[in-house]
């Protein structure tokens, strides 16, 4: 037994167990002496909790960070975009450049958001100078589409202040916190629908950021076509791209599950857009990805027995630009089609070979920049280390000359810094 991986899961799925097994790894309790725990963000938050008094040996490794949500949380994602534009603009940043409106020209990549009860006020204002637009409800604490809804009207807010039993937003505030975001009305559409990626993501260290990007996203499709009209604003079927929900439709292909993989995306883009522009939104989704990475860096927990495989979701509108919606802690396992089965017995396969260096026993201090050669399906997307002194300035001296940003085909980090292809 000694010299095995001892594994712990609350996560009951085959593509975490057959990949265990597959390993020769030994199955323990989690009151035993375990080496790798993958487990589920309520659990991470018992593990690392002041009353636990729980201590990780440097043998031990978990799946999450201690407090991945400060990404992972929607309300909190945005507070911490929004503060990383202000200190980017306060230093100076070219990135933090704005246009002559007052709107970001780069770091405009999360749709406007506020968060309820706190910035109502903020929102109504908001509201108010483009009263024809559309917004979606969110919960922050919530997933697979539940309790999300679309408003137009300040009237269908009031009333749902009214009808989750509150007089005010005040008296709200312990109540469960929503985000209000500017819906992206004009999403790209494909046969008429509606869809958005599912994009993986690891990160191995916040300090320094090293992440991978996983070549094998998909597109999640809705499975009534898309119209912008009122009259289908309570059609979650038209709106919400989960496959939670879109499974419960009349039309939902239990074949392909209303799943495209992002390689089809791309094919289907470069034939029918060009090559060219193609590219660039593919450079901009990895760039918004880093960014959003490193709005969270200062302020995660960079513990040594951590590393996260995220879930991001995100929307392109119809003018090919795309738009972080979410990031997962808990990516969904469960496979809904046999393709999916396939992509995510290899996402965790790839994901362990990386986390847990061939296989053995952990060490916390483990080599978080692996050779090239276990990498299987993810590649570099960003280093920070090999990025130092190189792609900082580089952003900076690229802005007395050319353009910046992806969308303006700005000259990006080094290429072996960041991501540059992805075929
Ligand atoms: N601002 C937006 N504009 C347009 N569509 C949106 C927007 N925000 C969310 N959506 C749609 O609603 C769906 C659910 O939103 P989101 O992913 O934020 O919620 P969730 O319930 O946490 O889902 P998940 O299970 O992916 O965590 C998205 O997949 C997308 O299709």
């Amino acid at each position: 037994m000694a010299g095995k991986v001892k594994w712990v899961t609350d996560i009951e799925k085959s593509v975490l167990i057959n990949n265990f097994e597959k390993r020769g790894w030994v199955q323990v309790t989690e009151n035993e002496d375990w080496n790798f725990y993958w487990m589920s963000v309520q659990t991470i938050r018992n593990v690392f909790s002041v009353e636990t008094g729980y201590r990780l040996s440097d043998d031990q490794i978990v799946n999450h960070f201690p407090n991945h949500y400060e990404l992972t949380r929607k309300d909190l994602m945005v507070k911490n975009i929004k503060r990383y534009r202000k200190e980017l603009e306060k230093e100076g940043s070219p990135l933090a450049e704005k246009d002559e409106n007052g709107k970001y020209l780069y770091l405009d990549f999360v749709p406007v958001t506020y968060m309820l009860p706190a910035d109502y006020n903020l929102f109504v204002e908001e509201f108010r100078k483009s009263p024809s637009s559309t917004w979606i409800m969110k919960p922050c604490g919530k997933a697979q589409g539940k309790g999300i809804f679309l408003i137009n009207k300040l009237s269908q807010i009031k009333k749902w202040s009214r009808d989750s039993k509150t007089s005010s937003f005040v008296s709200q505030s312990n109540k469960e916190a929503y985000v209000i975001s500017l819906y992206i009305n004009n999403p790209l559409l494909i046969g008429g629908r509606k869809f958005d990626l599912r994009l993986y993501v690891l990160v191995s260290t916040y300090r320094p950021l090293r992440c991978y990007m996983y070549k094998l996203g998909f597109c999640r499709f809705c499975t009534v076509k898309y119209t912008p009209s009122t009259s289908e604003l309570d059609n979650m079927f038209v709106h919400l791209t989960n496959v939670a929900i879109q499974k419960h439709g009349e039309d939902y292909n239990h074949i392909h599950g209303g799943k495209w993989t992002v390689s089809n995306l791309r094919l289907y883009l470069e034939s029918t857009r060009g090559k060219e522009v193609t590219s660039k939104l593919f450079d901009e989704i990895h760039w918004i990805i880093v960014q959003s990475l490193k709005a969270v860096a200062p302020v995660m927990n960079n513990d040594k027995h951590c590393f996260e495989c995220y879930g991001y979701d995100i929307i392109i509108d119809d003018k090919l630009k795309p738009w972080l919606i979410e990031v997962n802690a808990s990516p969904s396992l469960t496979s809904s089609t046999a393709n999916d089965r396939i992509l995510k017995y290899n996402l965790i396969n790839d994901t362990l070979n990386i986390a847990v260096p061939n296989g053995e026993i952990p060490d916390c201090k483990w080599n978080k920049s692996p050779p090239k050669e276990v990498l299987g399906n993810y590649e570099i997307l960003y280093d920070e280390e090999l990025a130092q002194g190189d792609g900082a300035d580089r952003e900076l001296r690229s802005r007395q000359g050319q353009s910046l940003g992806p969308r303006a085909g700005r000259s990006r980090d080094s290429g072996r810094a960041v991501l540059t292809t992805w075929k």
